[in-house]
């Protein structure tokens, strides 16, 4: 596959000449994580970034992004082809990056699929989303020079000044059905957890029930997530937040495509 090494910024040549998207993999599972866990759904993952979570999943998205560019008939027909599927998952990296994300977005939409975009919640853009799961990211994701899996810190001042957008992230509250799904690491990122809580409800005009805040523990692996899971829980029992599992991860551990 090429290396879409220019995929870091919203406007790349490729974005705005409407050529498509970089497309990282595309995979029919099961709905992992949040309100919707447990949903067959067709994953679309676009590769690029505009931060570097130390803990990020998705490396190949991110630390080192590498994807094909595809139009986007040729992604919607890949997704048509999973015919059990009612669900499409956008995911990234960051697929709030790419204008054309709007494009696919309303393409399914017109297709009848409904339709969840994972996203750090940085960016805003006006598109048919039937569930935006934003993934605000916490101090403790920065990829400080002792966590750096790549290099020696050179994302951590960048990272840390773009993590949160706090405009952006209310005007997506505003305009979407949301949760926000924080990957938790310990009790220590609770109380800024509660602190942005509480500021995107003084910024929005919309309710943010505590069953809408998930809790998730970080891991990439099963050996990772016996780790937090039982952290994790209890933190969300003693906070009324919900707690979402990453179910598949404890199914198929960090297989790929699923
Ligand atoms: C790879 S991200 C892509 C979407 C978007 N960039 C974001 O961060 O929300 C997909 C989801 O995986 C979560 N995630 C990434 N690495 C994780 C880890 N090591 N443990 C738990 N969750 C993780 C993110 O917080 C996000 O909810
Ligand atoms: N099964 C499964 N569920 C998921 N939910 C969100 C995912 C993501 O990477 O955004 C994900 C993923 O990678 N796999
Ligand atoms: S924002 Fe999402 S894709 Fe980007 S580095 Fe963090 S977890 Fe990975
Ligand atoms: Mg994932």
């Amino acid at each position: 596959m090429p290396v879409a090494s220019d995929v870091e910024e919203p406007t790349t040549d490729a974005d705005a000449a409407g050529e498509g998207l970089p497309i990282n993999e595309v995979f029919y599972s099961l709905q992992g994580e949040g309100t919707l866990a447990g949903v067959p759904s067709v994953f679309v993952r676009t590769s690029g970034c505009n931060l570097r979570c130390w803990f990020c999943d998705s490396y190949h998205t991110s630390w080192e992004p590498t994807g094909a560019w595809r139009d986007v008939d040729s992604i919607v027909e890949e997704v048509q082809s999973h015919e059990q599927a009612n669900h499409i998952v956008l995911t990234g990296g960051e697929p709030l990056i790419h204008e054309e994300s709007v494009e696919l977005l309303e393409r399914l939409a017109a297709e009848g699929y409904h339709t969840t975009v994972e996203t750090n919640g940085t960016i805003y853009r006006d598109a048919p989303i039937d569930l935006a799961s934003i993934s605000p990211k916490l101090a403790s994701s920065t990829p400080t020079s002792e966590r750096d899996p790549k290099g020696e810190g050179e994302w951590e001042e960048k990272h840390e000044q773009n993590r949160i957008d706090m405009d952006a992230l209310s005007q997506m509250v505003d305009a979407y059905e949301t949760q926000l799904k924080f990957v938790v690491t310990d009790e220590s990122d609770l109380p800024e957890i509660t602190d942005l809580v509480d500021r995107v409800r003084e910024a929005t005009a919309t309710t943010v029930a505590d069953d809408d805040v998930l809790l998730m523990p970080e891991g990439m692996t099963r050996e990772q997530l016996d780790g937090t899971r039982s952290e994790v829980a209890e933190l969300a029992m003693e906070y009324g937040y919900r707690y979402t599992p990453r179910l598949h991860v404890d199914l198929w551990n960090d297989a790929p495509g699923t």
